[in-house]
C-alpha cells in the first residue's frame, strides 16, 4: 500500500495503550424538558486509552447512547469534563468541536445513515468534504483504500439499496474510516443485522482495531460480542457499574 492510501494515523502501527485518547471527568448529562428532568449520566469517569476496544453495554435507557455523543462531541455535558488527547474541549467553540470531529472520529450507527441517492464511493466521501484543503483526488484516494479495507472494492458504483445490510454496515464503516479517525464510536453496529453478517462486522472491527491502531468504543446488547472485546463497561440508571 503507497503511504497516500495508508488511512492510519502515523502512531497507529504502535499503540501505546496507556495513552488516553477520551477521559471524561465528572459528567453529568440532565435532560431537561418543561416538565421532567433526566438524568441520563451522573458522575460518570471513564478512561479510553489509544488502541484499545471497548464494548459499553446495559439496559435500555441507562445512558448508553448518551455517552457515546458525549464522547464524539455531538452533544455537552450539563457537568464535569470531557479531554481529547488531554485537552479539555470545554471552551471549544461549535465550530472548533466539528473540526475535532471530523479530523479524529469517526461514527458507525446502527441504523448505517447512508444517503440513499448516493453511490457507495460518494457516501464515503461525504465527511472527507469538510476537510480543508482536502483536494477531490485525495477524496476518491482515501475513499477507495478505505473500501478496500472493508472487502468492498467490487461495489463502489452500486448504490445502497443495491446492497445487503451486512455491506450497507461496511460502507458506514469505511466512511467512518476514510478520514483516518484515532475513535470509531459504534451505537449498535450489528443492531439490524443478522448473527452471521452480525458477527462479520464484529471482527472487521477487531480486525480494524488489531491492524490499524484503530480506538474502538462499542454499544453493544450482545454479551458474546462484547466478550470479544478489551474491555466491558455496564452502566445502570446513568452509572459507571463495572
Ligand atoms: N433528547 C432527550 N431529551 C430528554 N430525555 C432524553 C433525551 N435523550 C435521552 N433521554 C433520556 O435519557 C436516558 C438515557 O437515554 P439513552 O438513549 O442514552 O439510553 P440508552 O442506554 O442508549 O438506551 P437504549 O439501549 O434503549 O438505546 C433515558 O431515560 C432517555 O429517556
Amino acid at each position: 500500500m503507497s503511504p497516500e492510501t495508508d488511512l492510519r494515523q502515523p502512531d497507529a502501527a504502535a499503540p501505546d495503550r496507556a495513552v488516553p485518547v477520551l477521559r471524561l471527568r465528572d459528567i453529568e448529562k440532565v435532560y431537561q424538558t418543561k416538565t421532567i428532568e433526566t438524568v441520563a449520566l451522573n458522575q460518570v469517569n471513564l478512561t479510553v486509552n489509544r488502541g484499545e476496544f471497548v464494548s459499553i453495554m446495559g439496559p435500555s435507557g441507562c445512558g448508553k447512547s448518551t455517552l457515546l455523543s458525549l464522547m464524539g462531541l455531538l452533544d455537552e455535558p450539563t457537568g464535569g469534563v470531557i479531554e481529547v488527547d488531554g485537552r479539555a474541549v470545554t471552551s471549544y467553540s461549535d465550530k472548533e468541536l466539528a473540526g475535532l470531529r471530523n479530523l479524529k472520529i469517526g461514527f458507525v450507527f446502527q441504523s448505517y445513515h447512508l444517503i440513499n441517492d448516493l453511490s457507495v464511493v460518494d457516501n464515503v466521501e461525504l465527511p472527507l468534504l469538510y476537510r480543508p484543503g482536502m483536494g477531490g483526488k485525495e477524496r476518491r484516494q482515501r475513499a477507495l483504500a478505505a473500501l478496500d479495507k472493508v472487502g468492498l472494492n467490487a461495489r463502489t458504483g452500486h448504490f445502497p439499496a443495491q446492497l445487503s445490510g451486512g455491506q450497507r454496515q461496511r460502507v458506514a464503516i469505511a466512511r467512518a474510516l476514510a478520514g483516518g479517525p484515532e475513535i470509531i464510536l459504534a451505537d449498535e453496529p450489528t443492531g439490524n443485522l443478522d448473527s452471521v453478517m452480525g458477527e462479520e462486522i464484529i471482527d472487521l472491527l477487531l480486525e480494524l482495531n488489531r491492524e490499524q491502531g484503530v480506538t474502538i468504543v462499542m454499544v453493544t446488547h450482545d454479551l458474546q460480542q462484547a466478550m470479544k472485546t478489551q474491555r466491558v463497561i455496564r452502566f445502570f440508571d446513568g452509572s459507571q457499574v463495572g
